[in-house]
């Protein structure tokens, strides 16, 4: 069942053509990774899926929804981790948890029991008390990873998701994307690191010029041959 599609997009900003012809479709069950150079149009895309931005043309959905007329509705329903985001620096990540829990309707008993839950998977129940101010930048990834994925979404969208993160860590928020996608939710991750896109996606798309130029499954491909394909695709 499609989870996220978008078809014929276009997006320009002033004279830059961000996004010329996007399409792409993203099943449940799919651990979807877009790959692409500086500028390929990787955040543009993200913020037209996730009601942020709307496109001057094609159409898009996510859940069943239209992220151009109801944006509120599918960021309800979604979770989203933007590149570089960090979370308030005057809160403490124990504080933040429980406000993103009030605004996505999660009670608070249900967001004291998942907030342990990730602490203890994710190394951080030592730093639950302290200003997220404090927190290293790996640290505060790990505060917003779990504030993503809090109200249990059906889809998540995430900007580089292993960025700061020490090799353990990286290994156990693979694990737990494997599972989470393995359950019939779509992740959708954008990524610089084919390594990344390679090791944990079900299927990347390499997008250029503001279209996706190829579609594959790296499962299906021999090692290396992901950069070939990206090398290929981006000249
Ligand atoms: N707010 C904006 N105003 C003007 N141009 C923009 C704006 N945001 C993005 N662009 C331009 O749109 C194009 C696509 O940018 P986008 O940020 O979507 O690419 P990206 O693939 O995410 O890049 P990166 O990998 O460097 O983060 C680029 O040429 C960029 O300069």
């Amino acid at each position: 069942m499609t989870a996220i599609r978008a078809d014929g997009v276009a997006k320009s900003y002033g004279d830059v053509q961000a996004l010329t012809d996007l399409s792409l479709s993203v099943e449940r069950g799919d651990l979807f990774g877009v790959l692409g150079p500086n500028g390929a149009g990787k955040t543009t895309t993200m913020e037209i899926l996730t009601g942020q931005l709307d496109p001057d043309t094609g159409s898009v959905e996510v859940l069943g929804t239209d992220p151009t007329t109801d944006p509120v509705e599918v960021r309800r329903q979604i979770g989203i981790l933007p590149e570089q985001e960090s979370p308030p620096s005057f809160l403490t990540p124990r504080e933040y948890f429980s406000f993103v829990g009030r605004v996505r309707d999660v009670p608070d008993a249900t967001v004291e029991s998942r907030v342990a839950e990730w602490a203890d998977r994710l190394s951080f129940r030592a730093k639950l008390d302290t200003l997220c101010s404090d927190l290293s930048r790996g640290q505060q990834q790990k505060v917003m990873i779990t504030a993503a994925f809090l109200h249990e979404p059906e889809a998540v969208f995430i900007d580089e998701p292993l960025a700061n993160l020490d090799p353990i860590v990286q290994e156990t928020v693979k694990e737990f994307f494997e599972s989470y996608r393995a359950d019939g939710n779509a992740l959708f991750l954008s990524t610089h690191h084919i390594e990344v896109a390679e090791s944990i996606c079900t299927r990347v798309a390499i997008v250029a010029d503001g279209r996706v130029q190829r579609e594959r499954r790296p499962a299906e491909l021999g090692e290396g041959s992901l950069l070939d394909e990206f090398l290929a695709n981006i000249r």
